[in-house]
């Protein structure tokens, strides 16, 4: 270690504890990346802050160093906006992980940054009800990363996306400045609301310290629907069917080859013989004998227009879980294959069109690769993977991958679609930003950044330079 390195240890351990800060070579590896695989982790140190005193501290000193801090939670995330590749600070929420309070009426629970997503949700069902922002990493991503890019998931399409639960957020800004942005408060018309300025903000503006967040009434008896379709367009007549008639709280898709990956990998078994080329998972609550009905029918108008080859319905919690791993689980399938993600969308009724037109870009383009569609199809947000051959090295094939980008992204432009849905832009989609905001639009960005970090400390160089 540098004299300089010793020197700024010792300067952080006096603010978080010795403990607290670490600079061995698996931490700073284990810190310094989150699930994306592009980027090598090069932090100088960790530090793991108790307090919104301490986190207020190494603000402080940031900007009296001019050293760059890199907010981290579950470091779950997709698009590399946790990575710290160039010599930053981490600052890790994991001790930051106590639910502080919780008060009935309001149906509001105030968390620490570092709760875990699955925590909230425990927490809500032992009070009868029910947090329902859900996604397959729930099980250690954190409420600060999730709210840092307004993390999505599968439950959009019903209860909508972090930024619809967060109902106040007190947070320290790049100049270690603490707010109280709405306090809980379900009407507050007292000019622009900060709080969702930060909800996205990929930890560009400042440290989330406290949230509290809204919950929902339990559910009742969630049922789960797996149809195949031999075309993915018909998955849209299906949600148009299907929404017709009774709400459903998710609309999901997945291809034949994702399936197959699934089923190899987990061990899990086919819904049913027949083989479609997509499938589509529809969950709905049970309320009655009526809505049961109701998709019952539904079911059979949707195989006699010839949209619908076959399905399964589940009878019970259990089966209705493990149809959910046939999604669920393909993200973490096929991580190891190295995957070059897209995480984007369009509106709804452009679905059909624009998938046909990137289906044909994309299997023009990658001859050789094979691709993997998924996602959130109810919410007009598709997962295309691109999966990395063996013989390929990672760096050549990160960079085909790239150079396809731009026509993939011509398309989601000429559609007025984002290049990330849900995932958020980060280092990954950087290079792409401006195929989804306007310049005016970044340079608002930039500006709003300038306000709230004036010396640039605060995860600098994600979303844009
Ligand atoms: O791995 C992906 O591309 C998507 C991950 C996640 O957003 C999902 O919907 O499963
Ligand atoms: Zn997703």
């Amino acid at each position: 270690m540098s004299l300089m390195q010793q020197s700024l240890v010792a300067s952080l351990a006096e603010i978080v504890g010795p403990d607290r800060v670490k600079t061995d070579s698996e931490s700073l590896q284990v810190f310094g990346k989150d699930w994306t695989k592009a980027h090598e982790p090069r932090p100088v140190a960790v530090v793991l802050p108790g307090s919104t005193e301490e986190v207020q501290a190494l603000v402080r000193f940031a900007n009296e160093q001019k050293i760059a801090l890199v907010p981290s939670g579950g470091r779950t995330g997709l698009s590399g906006a946790a990575v710290a590749a160039n010599g930053e600070v981490v600052v890790a929420f994991d001790r930051m992980n106590k639910i502080l309070d919780f008060n009935p009426v309001d149906r509001q629970v105030v968390c620490q940054p570092g709760v875990i997503t699955e925590q909230l949700q425990q927490y809500a069902e032992d009070k009868g009800l029910y947090y329902p922002v859900d996604f397959a990493s729930s099980g250690s991503s954190q409420l600060g990363g999730n709210v840092g890019t307004n993390a999505g998931g599968i439950k959009v399409i019903r209860y909508g996306l972090t930024r619809d639960w967060v109902m106040g957020m007190k947070v320290v800004t790049g100049t270690g400045e603490l707010l109280d942005l709405n306090q809980g408060l379900v009407k507050n018309a007292t000019g622009y609301d900060l709080r969702h300025l930060f909800i996205g903000s990929e930890g560009t503006l400042g440290f989330i310290v406290e949230l509290t967040m809204g919950l929902a009434t339990q559910p009742q008896d969630p049922t789960v629907l797996v149809l195949a379709l031999e075309e993915m367009e018909a998955s849209m007549h299906v949600l148009q069917a299907f929404q017709a008639k009774i709400e459903v709280s998710a609309f999901e898709f997945f291809s034949e080859k994702a399936l197959r990956h699934v089923i190899a990998e987990k061990g899990l078994a086919r819904p049913f013989e027949t083989e479609g080329n997509f499938y589509t998972l529809i969950e709905f609550e049970n309320t009655s004998e009526a809505t049961m009905d109701a998709a019952m029918s539904v079911f059979e108008h949707c195989m006699e227009q010839g949209w619908v080859l076959d399905g399964t319905m589940s009878q019970n919690v259990t089966q209705a879980k493990a149809l959910w791993r046939l999604r669920e689980d393909i993200s973490e399938t096929i991580s190891r294959f190295t995957p070059y993600k897209n995480d984007i969308s369009v509106q709804v009724s452009k679905v059909p069109a624009f998938l046909k037109e990137v289906d044909a870009i994309v299997t023009s383009q990658y001859p050789d690769f094979e691709i993997i569609w998924f996602g959130h199809i109810g919410d007009g947000n598709v997962h295309l993977n691109i999966l990395k051959p063996d013989s390929l090295a990672k760096e050549e094939f990160f960079r085909q991958c790239g150079e396809v980008s731009y026509d993939i992204f011509d398309a989601v432009k000429s559609y007025g679609g984002s290049v990330s849905a849900e995932h958020g832009v980060g280092l990954l989609k950087k290079p792409y930003l401006h195929y989804s905001r306007s310049e005016a639009e970044i340079a608002l960005m930039r500006g709003i950044k300038s306000l709230f970090d004036p010396n640039n400390i605060m995860n600098p160089g994600k979303i844009f330079d």
